[in-house]
């Protein structure tokens, strides 16, 4: 009697909310008692106890009610070592449930080489390795999430990983997750697909330590973008600890959820800067001293890495590369590595990073940026929203191109070498004070380096 109004219950609860909650919370459920106004039904989850309570406590009342069973209270609880409940037309046969924490983690490999020990530390990354540091300790989180953003082959991922591998060293109690936001995301319709998404959530819950890599690939992705806040609130109201990488700051990842944006804002936002010139030789150093025992007997004549890390300003990745290709090519063919044989056997890299920014292309980024028509940035008109993007792109040009002011003031409509020179030193006084701007100004030199 009690099964048969669940069953009605349950049928009608389909109605109600829908087939693919139905089958996910609503199914697995079994009535187990029906005494003094008290509904007793089990979940074979602890997760799931609390969120249907929470969720669908009201609605499973009211359609235990309307079958006519006199309820006043319906209790939800932890169905012990019971098999999970079939229904068959809804829910395919699910999987034997283990409690998430003693389930693998469906984490990303992590890469061996990159520890704590092999990232080097310069001016541009030295905030972002000391919050990493933070992490790594273990201890109380003090700030939630820790944001690290940055341009192509920076170093993001390679500090995620070390992260872990410190954490999973000194902590080995911890559960520790890394993993791409598009594997979140293929995890996530996954689970769906499977009508697992239960277990899914139950799992993303259950670590210590959440890392999401490339965060900005969920961007506009609706569905996957409410997983990750639920995900996101969840860890962060059990105080566990989260950390996020992604290509750009989160005010500037578009679509992204203002909800999210701001969640991820509450934490420590940290920027990797591009490498400068000591932080990049100091990088051709470690490797080469790593690479000299590898390849017993080459010689690397002096300079090399000095011109390396003068020619190569693009990414750490690329440096890396053509240290490889160095090595490589200089032990087959049995020479010396000079700056002869750099040159020879790296041409295409030289070639390609000696791309010059053009003051026309800083114009069109910039305009495109700030919304302002790229024939303004040449024009004579002094309005704010105008002169301010104008006064960027001068600046810019000044930095990034080895043009000289009076022909910088030629490209900007022929304007005079002085008033270039006001532009520049206006931009520069507004960056010390104005976050926004020097946050601006940061991108669009990322955008036109890359
Ligand atoms: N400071 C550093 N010291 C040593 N190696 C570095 C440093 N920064 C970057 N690298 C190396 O450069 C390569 C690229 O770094 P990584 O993969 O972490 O970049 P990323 O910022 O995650 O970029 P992407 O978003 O393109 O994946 C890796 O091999 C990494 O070990």
């Amino acid at each position: 009697m009690t099964k048969e109004l669940w069953g009605q219950a349950s049928d009608e609860l389909r109605k109600t909310v829908g087939k693919t909650n139905h089958s996910t919370w609503i199914a697995p459920l079994e009535i187990v008692a029906l005494n003094d106004g008290i509904a007793a039904l089990e979940a074979p989850t602890k997760f799931m106890c609390d969120w249907v309570s929470r969720n669908y406590g009201e609605p499973i009342l009211r359609a235990l009610r309307n079958a006519g069973a006199p309820v006043e209270r319906v209790t939800i609880s932890l169905g012990a070592g019971r098999a999970p409940v079939a229904e068959p037309a809804a829910t395919p046969a699910r999987k034997a449930h283990r409690p998430a924490e003693d389930q693998d983690l469906p984490g990303a490999p992590l890469d061996a080489r990159f520890t704590f020990d092999s990232f080097v530390v310069g001016k541009p990354n030295e905030l972002a390795h000391a919050a990493a540091r933070r992490v790594a300790e273990g201890g109380p989180v003090t700030f939630n999430p820790l944001f690290l953003y940055g341009g192509v082959g920076l170093g993001k991922t390679h500090l995620m990983h070390a992260i872990a591998h410190e954490l999973s060293a000194q902590h080995s109690e911890l559960r520790v997750l890394y993993l791409s936001a598009e594997q979140f995301m293929y995890r996530f319709v996954q689970a769906l697909r499977d009508r697992q998404i239960m277990d899914f959530k139950e799992l993303f819950r259950s670590v210590d330590v959440l890392m999401v890599d490339d965060v900005q690939f969920i961007a506009g992705k609706d569905s996957t973008q409410e997983e990750f806040f639920h995900t996101f609130n969840a860890l962060v109201d059990q105080g566990k600890q989260i950390v996020i990488s992604a290509d750009r700051a989160p005010g500037e990842i578009k679509d992204l959820e203002e909800r999210i944006r701001s969640r991820l804002q509450c934490g420590l936002v940290v920027d990797l800067h591009p490498t400068d010139y000591e932080l990049r030789l100091g990088i051709l150093q470690t490797k080469a001293e790593a690479y000299r025992a590898s390849y017993p007997g080459l010689v690397l004549a002096n300079g090399v890495l000095e011109f390396l890390a003068h020619r190569i300003t693009t990414n750490v990745r690329v440096l890396e590369g053509a240290l490889t290709r160095l090595f490589a090519f200089a032990s087959l063919v049995g020479r010396e590595i000079t700056l002869d044989l750099a040159q020879e056997c790296l041409a295409d890299i030289l070639r390609a990073s000696d791309r010059r920014v053009t003051i026309e292309e800083i114009q069109r980024k910039v305009a495109e940026h700030y919304n302002v028509r790229l024939s303004d940035m040449i024009g004579p008109k002094r309005l704010r929203t105008i002169a301010r993007p104008r006064q960027v792109a001068m600046y810019l040009s000044k930095h990034l191109t080895t043009r000289s002011l009076p022909e910088i003031g030629r490209r900007f409509g022929g304007r005079d070498h002085t008033t270039i020179m006001h532009g520049i030193r206006k931009i520069d006084e507004l960056m010390a004070t104005d976050s926004q701007l020097a946050e601006d100004i940061g991108l669009l030199r990322r955008l036109m380096e890359s």
